[in-house]
């Protein structure tokens, strides 16, 4: 799994890869005044964001807030209107993603997790996982899956089983498992949480602790704003197509509007210190 490699803040004679003036790697994904409309409905109105390299990002918002209509966007199966997407390896220097297809965006290091697994039933962990590498060159395959079987052994001990026979918490860990094999810059994770018991999303949840230290960049859409927001260091709250906030994840996570409207803060002192308290871990 290729790293971002450190790169020596202002040193002029040798600048590292391209990026920011000081030298830095360029942002994993820069997102700015995204305007994208379903016929005459503005889902997404002037959104911008942007993800660093090796950070996690998430966005909450509400059914319809434009949570997946941005994700559809940066995957590039969906056409923008307005605004400008850049994003990817970091040789490309943050390119410009309008007009190219899904698979040279996933091609550029940017792969979506979609919503509902979507996996491949009928084929088995192994095949599934190898269809994830197709995009991918083939150097470094092997090494790949190697990490993927460390990151997941409850996949290492199922390899030739059909997927379909998985249970939903192991179908999503077997869909950041192929995502993982065409070794991203970005992960876009759309809802990994959604249907599935607490017990497992919390071993969901250190899986993308465990992603992040591999110097992956994250952005997760999340509609379980407590688990988004541990798992984040920075956060947007898309309200109808805008971003209504954004700031620290803690921070936001302390703000009186996240805490009533996505935290379920409604007043039960004991039931917000419940939601909010792998959050005080984070912050400190
Ligand atoms: N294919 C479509 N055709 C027309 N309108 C759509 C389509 N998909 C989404 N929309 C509309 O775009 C807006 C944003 O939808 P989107 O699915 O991006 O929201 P979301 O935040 O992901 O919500 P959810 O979690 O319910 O999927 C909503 O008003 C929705 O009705």
């Amino acid at each position: 799994m290729p790293t971002v490699p450190p790169t020596p803040r202002g040193d002029t004679v040798n600048p590292g890869p391209p990026g920011t003036p000081d030298g830095a790697p360029p942002d994993a994904l820069t997102v700015t005044e995204l305007t994208v409309a379903y016929g005459p409905v503005r889902a997404l109105r002037a959104v911008s964001l942007r993800v660093p390299a090796g950070g996690a990002v998430a966005v909450l918002g509400a059914n319809g807030a434009g949570k997946s209509t941005l994700l559809r966007a940066i995957s590039g199966v969906l056409p923008f209107h307005g605004g400008e997407i850049r994003g990817g390896r970091i040789e490309a220097d943050g390119r410009d993603l309008r007009g190219r297809r899904a698979d040279a965006i996933v091609a550029d290091g940017i792969v979506q997790v979609p919503e509902g697994r979507q996996i491949f039933a009928r084929m088995t962990v192994a095949e599934n996982l190898r269809a994830g590498a197709l995009t991918a060159s083939r150097r470094g395959v092997a090494e790949t899956y190697d990490l993927v079987m460390r990151l997941f052994p409850v996949l290492a001990e199922r390899q030739r089983q059909r997927a379909g026979l998985l249970s939903g918490g192991e179908q999503q860990m077997l869909a950041i498992g192929r995502a993982l094999m065409a070794r991203p810059r970005l992960l876009l994770l759309d809802e990994p949480s959604l249907g599935l018991a607490p017990i497992v999303i919390d071993r969901i949840a250190d899986t993308i602790r465990d992603i992040r230290r591999q110097d992956i960049a994250i952005l997760l859409i999340e509609q379980n704003a407590a688990l988004a927001l541990d798992l984040a260091s920075h956060a947007y709250v898309l309200e109808v197509g805008r971003v209504a906030l954004s700031g620290p994840a803690a921070e936001l996570a302390a703000t009186d509007e996240v805490r009533r409207r996505y935290l379920g803060d409604n007043g039960e002192i004991d039931d917000v210190r419940a939601a909010t308290r792998p959050l005080a871990r984070w912050a400190g």
